[in-house]
């Protein structure tokens, strides 16, 4: 029979504007097959085609408050009126079916994944520094003045908890892209092979 195996959970963070989203959609490109994505929980109503625990599991504002009061979620927020949230649950759901999973979430997500039982391992994307990271957000052009005033704020947040100790496994100076892919790619391969040698 083959060995049971169960793909890790990989924990990317970083500053908004560091580049998690760029590195992110070359690997998926790259790594078609190799990684699932979890299904969030939201309160909003489905649109045309959208499929309950397909898209999004669709749930009531009492339900999605329930869950927020169970410490259900690694990370939930209100856009728009309406609620989204990542759950425990979701992430295991993909890890069962055999696909490793990648949560790009924010520092107080990293913070409820540690409290899991997830076999989690963290990567913290860096900017060069702080001003790159200001020219960056400006130049993705799609945040105000005030908006990027707050990223900004945030990153230097991230940017202090990085330096704990042991919060990452790995962190990866995004300053040259391609240089950075690199080292994203070759340390989340090594994640992948490693789990599936331990497990064998
Ligand atoms: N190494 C790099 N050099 C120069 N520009 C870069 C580099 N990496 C990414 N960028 C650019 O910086 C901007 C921010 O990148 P991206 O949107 O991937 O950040 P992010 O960390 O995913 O942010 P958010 O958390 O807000 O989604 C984009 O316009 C992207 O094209």
């Amino acid at each position: 029979m083959a060995p049971v195996t169960t793909p890790p959970v990989i924990v990317i963070s970083g500053p908004s504007g560091a580049g998690k989203s760029t590195l992110l959609k070359r690997l998926f490109a790259n790594y078609p097959d190799s990684f699932g994505f979890s299904v969030s929980h939201t309160t909003r109503p489905p649109r045309a085609g959208e499929r309950d625990g397909i898209e999004y599991h669709f749930v009531t504002p009492d339900h999605f408050t329930q869950l927020i009061a169970d410490n259900k979620f690694i990370e939930h927020a209100t856009f728009a009126g309406k609620s989204y949230g990542t759950s425990i649950q979701a992430v295991k759901d993909v890890v069962n079916k055999g696909r490793a999973c990648i949560l790009d979430i924010e520092m107080e997500g990293v913070k409820q994944v540690k409290k899991t039982d997830l076999d989690a391992k963290f990567l913290f994307v860096a900017p060069p520094s702080v001003e790159e990271l200001e020219k960056r957000l400006r130049g993705r052009g799609t945040e105000s003045e005030d908006a990027v005033q707050k990223r900004l704020e945030q990153a230097v947040k991230e940017l202090e908890y990085s330096k704990v100790d042991g919060v990452h496994d790995r962190v990866v100076v995004n300053d040259d892209f391609e240089k950075a892919y690199k080292e994203l790619n070759e340390w989340i391969v090594g994640v992948l092979h490693e789990s599936a040698a331990e497990k064998n």
